[in-house]
């Protein structure tokens, strides 16, 4: 028989791309560094696209959108301890916004790490890891690479989609095994996210208390879109008559040009509405925890979809929990009004439709003010009509006022086109988005970003460069953080807040080879986009905004506490 050495070999290194690649995981973002430097370049040997960042956190944030995206678990790799926890915010912020990503992390080895030796980065990383994910593993032996990626890849996008954390030991890769008996080792994973029915039972309650509404009101949230039953949904909506409430995440699901959207309306909707059909929305505080003046004192009754059963009753008692996949409950739904049903009154609709006319006309008026400096609205007027002439851009949004302006002005019109600071409010996610964003659907990327919001992920423009993609970086510089006129009042450094006057960004993206404009009117905005959207060029658009014009925190200033001791 042949020896040992005639045998082929494989060894860990290929485990781990042969298990990638034979569960059509077809990208990975990281930063390299030991011990994973040449699994990088193995990988991208192999076919494998591999993106290399200037910093984890936005890989992790490319991987995580890049799940989002496509229902397929979005990989980061990084180096251990630094690198891990670099990588860690954005796998935190995936599990937070059910983005289903896998961080892969090189790590010291277990027998140097429990005596607390000393290793190079040495650091118990699984330990550190499991309670900010969904799932966490380690694999110690060649022979377990393929199990190990297909149970990550199994808890990433199974029932309620989250982060997921694959610990490889630094030794692990350069452990060898006989060539065939690793091919066998290998698992394809078979169905990772099953559908989940709906009982019919729920489904029934569900229609009756449907079928009792006078006022009844569907609020969409991220896991609408996530779920990809865009038909399902489009069509359940315009059958039912129901008036739809998208959350930022889910606008464009139908157009919010929809004549049933009511996001015109929302404080109307949600305080007189008397039946809520929460599909792929939680009850947060997004939504003030479902109690509150928000909702007003009518009674109201909770219809909940969603995945995970432990979500219904988290704020408040819910009427009618219909627990399984969106795709499948909805289809069960639109079965259910095929017949019997009767849609919501003109009354009911007719009142939306007042609001929305009074809101829409208000919010017209604040678009068509062209004053210089511009302010958020004129500098949102110009952008909104580049989305409207452009409904397949996917637009990155983040900041405060720059964040809670653009998602009330800029109308989406297709499904995941709207990528932003999701349930944690966080900012640094742009150029990560950005760029998993470009990679995964090659198209046409405008990155709003306010001027701090850019400041947490802005050395990636280099990276944007590098591989050279279609992202149009649109930074509102209102020279700070809500506003640029804070001091301080002792007079000895800038205020907390602020940043250098008339700070130019777009020289940033000319020194890597990208296209820079600087902008002080909405006219000359709308032009540099339009001429970043046609060229595909990496740009980086520096928009001058009124350092007076924000609020402090946006719409969400009231979540800050108040000192009530003066000083003396
Ligand atoms: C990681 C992180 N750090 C800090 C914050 C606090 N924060 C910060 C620092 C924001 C930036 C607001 O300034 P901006 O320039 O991005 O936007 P506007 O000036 O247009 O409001 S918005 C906000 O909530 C955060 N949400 N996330
Ligand atoms: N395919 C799916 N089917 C059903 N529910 C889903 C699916 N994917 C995600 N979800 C659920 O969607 C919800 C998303 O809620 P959330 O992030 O609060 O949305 P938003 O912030 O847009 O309101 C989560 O509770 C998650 O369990
Ligand atoms: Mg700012």
């Amino acid at each position: 028989a042949a020896t040992e050495t005639e045998q082929e070999l494989t060894d860990g290194f290929h485990l781990v791309i042969d298990a990638l690649k034979l569960n059509d995981i077809d990208t990975i973002y990281g930063v390299p560094g030991i011990p994973i430097t040449d699994l990088g370049r193995m990988a991208q040997a192999e076919g494998i696209r591999v993106v290399s960042f200037r910093h984890e956190q936005n890989a992790g944030n490319a991987a995580a959108i890049a799940g989002f995206l496509t229902k397929k678990p979005g990989v980061c790799l990084t180096v251990s301890a630094p690198g891990f926890l670099n990588g860690l915010t954005a796998l935190a912020n995936a599990t937070t916004n059910c983005f289903p990503m896998i961080l892969i992390s090189g790590s010291s080895e277990r027998e140097i790490v429990d005596l607390q030796q000393g290793d190079y980065e040495e650091m118990d990383q699984l330990a550190i890891a499991k309670p900010l994910c969904k799932a966490a593993f380690r694999v110690l032996h060649a022979a377990d690479i393929g199990i190990g990626v297909a149970r990550a890849i199994r808890a990433a996008v199974s029932g309620r989609p989250g982060g997921v954390y694959l610990d490889l030991p630094a030794k692990l890769f350069s452990q060898v095994m006989e060539a065939d008996a690793g091919a066998k080792s290998l698992v394809k994973v078979i169905d990772a996210a099953p559908a989940q029915l709906p009982s019919p039972a729920a489904v029934t309650r569900a229609l009756d208390v449907l079928k009792s509404a006078k006022k009844p009101l569907i609020i969409l949230g991220k896991g609408a879109a996530y779920a990809q039953a865009d038909e399902e949904i489009r069509s359940f909506i315009e059958t039912s008559g129901i008036p739809f409430l998208p959350m930022s995440m889910a606008k464009g699901l139908l157009p919010d040009t929809h004549p049933l959207s009511a996001g015109a309306a929302r404080s109307t909707v949600l305080k007189d509405s008397d039946v809520v059909l929460l599909v792929g929305a939680r009850l947060n505080w997004l939504l003030s925890h479902g109690k509150g003046k928000t909702w007003g004192d009518a009674p109201k009754k909770f219809i909940q979809v969603d995945i995970e059963p432990k979500e219904m009753d988290s704020n408040v008692e819910i009427a009618a929990p219909l627990v399984g996949d969106i795709g499948s409950v909805i289809e069960a739904l639109n079965e259910g009004i095929k017949t019997g049903w009767t849609p919501p009154s003109q009354e009911w609709i007719g009142a939306i439709n007042a609001r929305k006319e009074v809101n829409i006309g208000k919010m017209s008026q604040r678009l068509l003010k062209n004053s210089t400096p511009m302010d958020f609205h004129s500098a949102l007027g110009a952008l909104k009509q580049v989305i409207k002439e452009r409904p397949d851009a996917i637009l990155v949004n983040e900041g405060a006022n720059t964040l809670d302006l653009a998602r009330g002005v800029i109308d989406m019109y297709q499904p995941r086109k709207r990528l932003d600071v999701g349930t944690w409010g966080v900012m640094g996610i742009g150029m990560g988005f950005a760029v998993g964003a470009a990679v995964e659907t090659g198209k046409p990327v405008l990155a709003v970003e306010g001027d701090s919001a850019f400041g947490f992920s802005g050395m990636e423009v280099e990276t944007i460069c590098r591989y050279n993609l279609p992202v149009c970086v649109v930074i509102f510089n209102n020279n700070g953080i809500y506003r640029g006129t804070d001091s301080d009042p002792t007079g000895r450094d800038p205020g907390t807040t602020v940043f250098v006057p008339g700070s130019r960004y777009d020289k940033m993206m000319e020194a890597f080879g990208g296209v820079g404009y600087h902008v002080t009117t909405p006219d000359e905005l709308k032009r540099a986009v339009d001429e970043a959207m046609d060229s595909g060029k990496p740009t980086l658009i520096n928009a001058v905004i009124d350092p007076a014009a924000g609020s402090e925190s946006g719409n969400i200033g009231s979540l800050n506490p108040q000192s009530v001791v003066k000083k003396k």
